[in-house]
């Protein structure tokens, strides 16, 4: 039976740059994680796909998902639900690939508590007017909901501490290359753990 995959979790404050940092990590091939895609009942933004950027359900199906034990966490964020299907994160770490979630902070709790193997990376901005002017740039959301963004933002980072590591997205290379450097690592930790890497890795 191939061992288990490893659970990567990346979260941070809306507009931080987590899915950027998603992206050029997983742009660069020299991985073989995989991004689950995540449900919500907000609406598709111009270009988003549906199976690709979200899975777009409405609320009363994301409902029956959760009614059912469907969803490995779920939350809601300004206004809409956004979780993880179970079912495709099971198959893929049973299959022993890792699973690569780019999930908030409530969400990242309740995979903490379910799964508390996974390694939890927090991207925290420079500063709090940087990760608004993000948010701006952007375009993508009016500034009523910019502003909500924003006014949850003091208590997400404030979480920062339950994370196995915190990244800081000023540079976004070194963003990327910090995070790599940190699942790389956290695969070593692992191998260390397993007898039939003991004699291949000697005394360790
Ligand atoms: N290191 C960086 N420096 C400057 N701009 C950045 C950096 N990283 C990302 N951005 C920009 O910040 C904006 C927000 O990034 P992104 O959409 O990836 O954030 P996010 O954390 O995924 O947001 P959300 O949680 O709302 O989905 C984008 O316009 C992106 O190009
Ligand atoms: N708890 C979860 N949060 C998620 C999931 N997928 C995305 N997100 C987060 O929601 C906010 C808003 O996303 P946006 O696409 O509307 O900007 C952001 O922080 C995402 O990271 C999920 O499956 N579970």
């Amino acid at each position: 039976m191939a061992k288990r995959g490893m659970l990567i979790v990346l979260s941070g404050p809306s507009g931080v740059g987590k899915g950027t940092v998603r992206k050029a990590i997983f742009e660069q091939k020299d991985n073989d994680f995989q991004y689950s895609i995540s449900m919500t009942t907000r609406q598709p933004r111009n270009g988003e796909v549906n199976g690709e950027d979200y899975f777009f359900v409405s609320k009363s199906d994301f409902e029956d998902k959760i009614a059912h034990g469907q969803m490995l966490e779920y939350a809601k964020y300004v206004d809409n639900y956004y979780g993880t299907p179970l079912q495709y994160v099971n198959q893929t770490l049973d299959s022993g690939k890792d699973v690569f979630l780019e999930i908030e902070v409530n969400g990242a709790r309740q995979v903490r508590e379910k799964m508390p193997d996974g390694v939890f990376i927090f991207l925290t901005p420079p500063d709090l007017v940087e990760l608004k002017q993000r948010i701006i740039n952007r375009g993508t959301e009016d500034m009523a909901t910019i502003d909500k963004r924003m006014g949850k933002a003091v208590d997400e980072i404030k979480t920062m501490r339950d994370y196995d590591y915190a990244v800081v997205n000023d540079d976004l290379v070194v963003a990327v290359d910090e995070i790599k450097n940190i699942i790389k690592g956290e695969h070593l930790r692992v191998t260390r753990v397993y007898p039939e890497y003991q004699e291949m890795l000697g005394e360790l």
